[in-house]
């Protein structure tokens, strides 16, 4: 429960999968409130994606719970949860625009009910301009850059009006503006429109400034609350199992080996 009253939007509760016979993560417990910045960060072969994919009920944990809302993950919650795959998967030849990626966003949501082409056409706007990506709502998906397809993508999982953002790896391939504007846009959602979000990174750095909570996983297991709290020599020596030293330059954060 969060110190709101309400329950979590998100909450694992001692969360185990083991794949091919081995342990990928064991005893995963972190919970996120209502517009909480949550970044899932390891190294890769962590287990981020693993874990997104046991939140988005495409894999079955080996134990534990996960609570959408303080329900059980089931068909009716799956619906408040909004995801962004790592990169758009499309045939450059394809003459599919931006708003066109947007509005199949809509197909999954409310299946039956319809939306009539005015209100769809506003939703697609809505949606686009939320992520700032109104200027190439007509241009070609497959022409536009990583950076910009990023936005098409969170506006096609914003459409739906998730109250969970899941997002793998959204930062991978960006440049250094691209991956400040798309944590930009997230901070946003999160701070004005309330939605949770949470995203795997390898780097926790872009995120510094907007994360509310972190989840750090090493060695199949994960810490997690403020930044401040689990980033430490000491905290991670014992999640990685071996000695790890946290040095922070220039307000950046690097964990390296220790001796
Ligand atoms: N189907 C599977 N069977 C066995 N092992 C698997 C399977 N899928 C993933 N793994 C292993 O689980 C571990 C976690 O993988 P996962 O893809 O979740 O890591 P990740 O943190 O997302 O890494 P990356 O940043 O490289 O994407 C890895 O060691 C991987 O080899």
């Amino acid at each position: 429960m969060a110190e709101s009253g309400y329950p979590d939007v998100l909450a694992l509760d001692g969360v185990g999968v083991r794949l091919g016979g081995r342990q990928v993560l064991c005893d995963v417990t972190f919970s996120l409130g209502k517009g909480e910045f949550t970044g899932i960060i390891g190294q890769n072969g962590a287990g981020k994606t693993t874990l997104l994919r046991v939140i988005l009920g495409l894999l079955e944990p080996s134990g534990g719970r996960v609570l959408i809302d303080g329900e059980p993950l089931g068909g009716k919650n799956k619906a408040s949860i909004g995801y962004v795959p790592q990169k758009l998967v499309i045939d450059p030849d394809m003459p599919l625009r931006a708003r066109d990626v947007v509005s199949l966003g809509l197909d999954g949501y409310k299946l039956g009910f319809g939306f009539p082409s005015r209100q769809r056409r506003e939703l697609v706007e809505r949606a686009l301009a939320d992520v700032g990506a109104a200027g190439y709502a007509d241009a070609r998906v497959g022409e536009l850059s990583g950076g910009e397809q990023q936005r098409v993508l969170i506006a096609h999982a914003l459409i739906s009006r998730p109250k969970l953002l899941l997002l793998d790896e959204p930062l991978a391939n960006l440049d250094l503006r691209s991956e400040q504007e798309i944590v930009a846009v997230l901070g946003k959602l999160a701070r004005e429109h309330e939605i949770s979000v949470l995203l795997s990174a390898h780097d926790m750095n872009p995120l510094l400034g907007v994360m509310d909570k972190i989840v750090y996983i090493a060695g199949g297991r994960a810490a997690s609350g403020a930044t401040h709290e689990v980033v430490t020599s000491e905290g991670l020596t014992a999640l990685y199992g071996h000695p790890v030293e946290v040095v922070r330059v220039h307000g950046r954060i690097l964990v390296v080996a220790g001796d």
